[in-house]
């Protein structure tokens, strides 16, 4: 990417941390490239510092005029607060990038300049990895150039899909919530073989070899996941025992339910901050 672009996080968490462990390790910028802030943690930006070399600054010296793009990574409750504490000091051609659930490009321009350019954007942890499902979709006032420019910074943290926004609550649901109900999977799974006499630390390597080589098959064969499924499930066999004690203890359900509710909750955070007046 372009030497002379800045890249400034408000917000130092998990997230934060996640994509900038992305973007450093792959060299798509350069550590001095990187900015990075948090409400009062000034702890924690030398730490972010330390172990990725990028630039942790405190809110009062941010220097935000000179950052291109601007990521949101504060919690949805301080996203207003933090819209208008910034929207007076930065300039429509920057692009401010929210990964924030539930925030909506229209939110976003509601609370900034008239013409700023804002893109909604729904990583999720495995960033750190460069293993993100990552959905981008930009507010009304970007350009293509701004499309291709996020999605070439976000190819450092992942696979980067443009979606509408309509599906943006439904993609949160699927992968930006997505790690969390395999690792409770895993953990489930890890209770179970220790309950059987498994060391922890083994069955957790066998348990994520197993979801890694079964996502692999997803990915790069052509048969759909039921097929894949029945590819496995011998008639009378092991799978097809596993398999129904899944169906009658509601797993399909469960799943179903797990999606929708992350999703739901991702809608009711953007209707619960729709309804608050613009507070200028
Ligand atoms: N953790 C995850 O898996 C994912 C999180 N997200 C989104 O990322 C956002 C951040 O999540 P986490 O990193 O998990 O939260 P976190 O609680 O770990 O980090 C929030 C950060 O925001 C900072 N902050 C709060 N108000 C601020 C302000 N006014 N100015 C500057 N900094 C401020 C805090 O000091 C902290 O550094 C959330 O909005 C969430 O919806 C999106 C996708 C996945
Ligand atoms: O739990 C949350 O609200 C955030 C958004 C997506 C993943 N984590």
């Amino acid at each position: 990417m372009n030497k002379q672009m800045r890249v400034a996080f408000i917000g130092a968490g998990n997230m934060a941390e996640a994509m900038i462990s992305g973007i450093v390790k792959t060299k798509t910028l350069e550590p001095q490239q990187v900015l990075v802030t948090n409400h009062s943690n000034e702890d924690r930006l030398l730490e972010l510092h330390n172990r990725y070399g990028v630039q942790g600054i405190v809110r009062d010296r941010f220097p935000l005029a000179t950052a291109d793009v601007i990521i949101l990574a504060m919690k949805p409750k301080d996203a207003e607060q933090s819209l208008l504490s910034i929207k007076n000091h930065i300039k429509p051609n920057q692009v401010v990038m929210s990964v924030l659930a539930g925030i909506s490009t229209s939110f976003m321009e509601e609370h900034l300049n008239e013409g700023q350019q804002v893109i909604r954007v729904m990583p999720n942890t495995s960033s750190m990895l460069q293993e993100s499902a990552t959905a981008v979709s930009p507010g009304g006032h970007c350009t293509m150039n701004n499309v291709v420019m996020a999605k070439n910074l976000l190819k450092a943290i992942g696979e980067v899909y443009v979606i509408e926004e309509d599906q943006m609550d439904l993609f949160t649901g699927i992968a930006g919530s997505g790690p969390a109900y395999y690792y409770y999977l895993m953990e489930h799974i890890e209770k179970t073989a220790r309950e059987n006499g498994m060391d922890p630390a083994q069955a957790r390597e066998i348990g994520a070899q197993t979801i890694l080589g079964a996502a692999k098959m997803m990915l790069e064969r052509e048969e759909s996941p039921a097929q894949l499924r029945r590819n496995i499930t011998s008639k009378n066999g092991t799978t097809a025992s596993g398999l129904d004690a899944l169906a009658e203890n509601g797993g399909g359900k469960a799943i179903k339910a797990a999606v929708e509710g992350a999703m739901n909750r991702s809608k009711e955070i953007s209707e619960q901050l729709e309804k608050t007046p613009v507070n200028q």
